[in-house]
């Protein structure tokens, strides 16, 4: 079992939606073909929303303008009520952003990286260290806290990218593709983790390529493709309103079967 993790103070006690998109266009520059062309979606307080698609759908794109990296064109972004591109500072305080690709000084060691992180959150002293402890007993790094990130495998620097995430306590943790590459083992502690801090209240909003993994995590599902929502839905309903054994062969009917099938 994963280690306790403090509940953050705002999240489960709100209803509604804490994650709004609506009719949202973004195209890159330069670029011929939208990246978002229509997305709306909404993910309530304490739900586990998965998005899946196929590689370029717009998921990360997605996540990129609810935690205030991106603009959009057109259409309404919000997140628990504040609009990110002009809340910036107010939203990032309220959530965290597990990057698909890791974001750690490998010169540090694991401690150094998470008080260094901590300390642009504004955290510090004892608050500070007592913070990095809980988050390395939680993704059970403890033992390895003092190791250079160099010497880390892969799962145990994604598993310190997650950490590091929880640094600040979220209400929303976005997490984009966290186990990606990752063993078995190190995928599972990640599964808990993440299942303990959804029942202590914390809202997740995470896309992943394992679609087996979607069905075990999340309470809801959305199918992303062409840079709109196809469907959504629980696992299971969605499912049987499609009439489909698994939500591989689900996909590949209502997404095609790749990026350029538009
Ligand atoms: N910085 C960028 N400049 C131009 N086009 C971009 C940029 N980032 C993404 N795109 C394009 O926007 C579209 C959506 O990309 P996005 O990364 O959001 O998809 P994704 O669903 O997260 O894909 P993946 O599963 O591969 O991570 C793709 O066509 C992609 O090529």
């Amino acid at each position: 079992m994963p280690q306790q993790i403090a509940e953050p103070a705002v999240a489960g006690k709100s209803s509604g939606p804490v994650i709004v998109a609506r009719s949202v266009l973004k195209t890159y520059r330069k670029s011929a073909t939208p990246a978002l062309s229509g997305m709306s979606v909404e993910v309530n307080a304490g739900e586990f929303y998965g998005l899946i698609g196929a590689n370029g759908a717009g998921k990360t794109t997605l996540i990129s303008l609810c935690c205030g990296l991106l603009s959009q064109d057109s259409g309404t972004v919000l997140v628990m009520g504040l609009e990110p591109r002009h809340h910036p500072r107010q939203v990032k305080k309220l959530i965290a952003l597990v990057p698909q690709h890791i974001a750690l000084y490998e010169r540090l060691t694991a401690s150094e990286n998470l008080l260094f992180l901590g300390k642009m959150y504004g955290l510090g002293g004892a608050q500070l260290r007592d913070r990095v402890a809980d988050c390395l007993a939680f993704v059970q790094l403890s033992r390895h806290a003092e190791q250079r990130v160099a010497t880390y495998s892969s799962g145990m620097k994604r598993r310190l990218n997650l950490g590091a995430g929880l640094l600040a306590e979220p209400c929303i943790l976005f997490l984009d593709e966290p186990t990606v590459g990752i063993d078995i083992q190190s995928r599972q502690l990640i599964y808990d983790n993440l299942r303990e801090l959804n029942r202590c209240g914390t809202t997740i909003f995470y896309t992943t390529h394992y679609l087996r993994e979607a069905q075990e995590l999340c309470s809801r599902i959305g199918i992303v493709n062409g840079g709109r929502l196809i469907d959504e839905g629980p696992p299971e309903l969605l499912l049987a309103r499609n009439q489909s054994g698994s939500l591989d062969g689900l996909l590949l009917r209502l997404a095609g079967t790749g990026p350029d099938d538009g």
